[in-house]
């Protein structure tokens, strides 16, 4: 998909400037700045859950508007499952939301994320890095070819980072296009195709996740963070 020269004016304030983004099928990219440099917003305008104010968005081949949101999987920080079902009614709950029945498919996305074991407690039962796979698992359990992911490792322990870890790059062998959202470069760099600062709104650095790439970007991340902690202070 791509976007050109898109806007997003919120409340008066530009939180997207002249975006272009060509996002190309089975491609990982990672989207990093400092807070309020606009990731969750671009994410969010990907996902459609938000109109830009101006610009164009230019969908896969063939693929109508409705579509591409039926072949996107989305995981925001909220984690939108439900405390009174077990793991396993919550992940049935979405699939029926999407038209779809497969038992088979509920139980390859719980040993994924590793929580075959606990599929039947209830979720008010998980601990924090439990209710975060399972939203990934909630995320996936429709089959979807986009994947979009608002800081998933927020908050994890080791363990559960590298189950995330593993899975994204299971998925994206297979062929698995995603946009992870995330404030460590490093992290980012292993699990990305591509990498896009953005600040202030703007994407002011494209890199290629090489060693190469690597250095331009950390130091010129390095750089804008400090000024957005000038300007906070
Ligand atoms: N509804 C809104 N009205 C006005 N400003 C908004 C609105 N939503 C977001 N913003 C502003 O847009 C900017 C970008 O916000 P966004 O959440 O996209 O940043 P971010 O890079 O994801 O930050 P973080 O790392 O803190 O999650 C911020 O300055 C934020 O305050």
């Amino acid at each position: 998909m791509e976007l050109k020269n898109v806007n997003l004016l919120m409340n008066e304030k530009n939180v997207l400037r002249s975006i272009n983004l060509h996002w190309r099928q089975g491609e990982s990219i990672a989207l990093i700045g400092a807070n309020g440099a606009g990731k969750s917003s671009l994410l969010k305008v990907l996902s459609t859950l938000v109109k830009p104010s101006s610009g164009n968005i230019k969908y896969p081949v063939g693929i109508s508007i409705r579509q591409w949101k039926e072949s996107l999987g989305i995981v925001f920080p909220e984690t939108f499952l439900y405390d009174g079902l077990t793991g396993y009614e919550n992940l049935q709950f979405y699939q029926k939301l999407y038209g779809k029945v497969d038992k088979d498919g509920i139980a390859q996305v719980l040993e994924q994320v590793e929580l075959s074991q606990v599929q039947h407690e209830l979720v008010s039962s998980y601990s924090k890095g439990m209710k975060q796979r399972l939203s990934i698992a909630r995320a996936l359990v429709h089959y979807p070819t986009y994947f979009l992911l608002d800081e998933p490792f927020d908050g994890l322990d080791l363990a559960s980072k590298k189950i995330l870890e593993d899975l994204l790059q299971q998925m994206h062998k297979k062929g698995m296009s995603y946009v992870l959202v995330s404030h460590d470069t490093e992290h980012a760099w292993k699990l990305c195709d591509r990498a896009l600062l953005m600040h202030k709104g703007s994407i002011v650095l494209e890199e290629k996740c090489t060693r190469e790439g690597y250095l331009r970007f950390s130091n010129l991340y390095n750089t804008l963070f400090k000024e957005n902690q000038h300007d906070i202070s």
